[in-house]
């Protein structure tokens, strides 16, 4: 599954001698808001590899490009200049419908206010993405997801009928039915207390570890980050730092660390 000659991190970054399989990568990401004294660089060139296979965290400070650099990355945005790649794919610069299925087909989505179908109930709404794409479930697939996710007594519940974690846990699992080729989930554990927080990213931990998926996710958490393997620290529109294998505490160290950089 390892493409000959790819290697790890930025490429101007001195990088151990590790391979690993890239499920997305940026060359060159720039986003431009707005014209003339009231433009923002949200990003200023960002070329990073995601890999597969692996929990990797987006950190940094308020306005550093987070969620510019996941949307655009996820085909949500448009980039002002620079290249996406999802696989082997070239995203950037595709027709809309393309992109439209591409997302559709291969890029699941966890966002911070959940996003569920209020009418429908917890089973209809983790199946929706599948059946708008005219799509079956696997039912081995699918009973196993429910049960990680330790939803199966909550099947026939609507949203208001769920707590904010259990909410969050079907949205997980409706990123995750479909199998895409990367989750990208955008501070999915903003809204939820912190026994919630735990139980989702348990549940994300888990699916990378035992089920191989590749999830980025954007954060403000250190303790959150810790799930991760990896985090990437965006400061001004650009990755200034990275992590493998971090915890809390070396992750609060960094970010210190960046702010001190900044004068903040
Ligand atoms: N639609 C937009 N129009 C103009 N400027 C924007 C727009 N979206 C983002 N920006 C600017 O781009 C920069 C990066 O924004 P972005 O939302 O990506 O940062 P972030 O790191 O995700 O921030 P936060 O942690 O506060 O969510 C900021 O200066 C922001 O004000």
């Amino acid at each position: 599954m390892l493409h000959a000659g790819e290697t790890t991190m930025m490429s101007a970054a001195p990088s151990p001698p590790t391979t690993f399989e890239v499920a997305a990568r940026t060359e060159g990401l720039t986003k431009i808001y707005g014209k003339g004294d009231a433009q923002v660089v949200a990003l200023g060139g960002v070329s990073v590899d995601i890999h597969a296979h692996e929990f990797t965290a987006i950190m940094g400070p308020s306005g550093s490009g987070k969620s510019t650099l996941m949307h655009c990355a996820a085909g949500l945005d448009e980039a002002t200049s620079g290249k996406v790649f999802l696989g082997d794919v070239e995203i950037t610069g595709l027709k809309e419908n393309d992109l439209t299925r591409l997302r559709r087909d291969r890029i699941g989505f966890i966002f911070q206010a959940f996003n569920l179908i209020p009418t429908l109930t917890a089973k209809e709404n983790i199946l929706l993405p599948l059946s708008i794409a005219g799509r079956e479930p696997d039912p081995e697939w699918f009973a196993r997801v429910i049960d990680t996710v330790g939803l199966s007594e909550r099947l026939g519940h609507r949203p208001t009928e769920l707590s904010g974690g259990q909410q969050q846990r079907v949205a997980c699992a409706r990123a995750l039915v479909s199998r895409p080729a990367i989750i990208f989930a955008d501070e999915p554990t903003g809204n939820l207390d912190s026994k919630s927080s735990r139980e989702v990213l348990e549940f994300l931990r888990r699916s990378v570890t035992e089920f191989g998926q590749t999830i980025v996710m954007v954060t403000h958490d250190p303790s959150a980050a810790s799930y991760t393997d990896r985090v990437l620290f965006l400061a001004d529109g650009r990755v200034v730092d990275e992590l493998r294998e971090p915890t809390a505490e070396t992750v609060l160290e960094r970010m210190g660390r960046l702010d001190g950089a900044r004068g903040v």
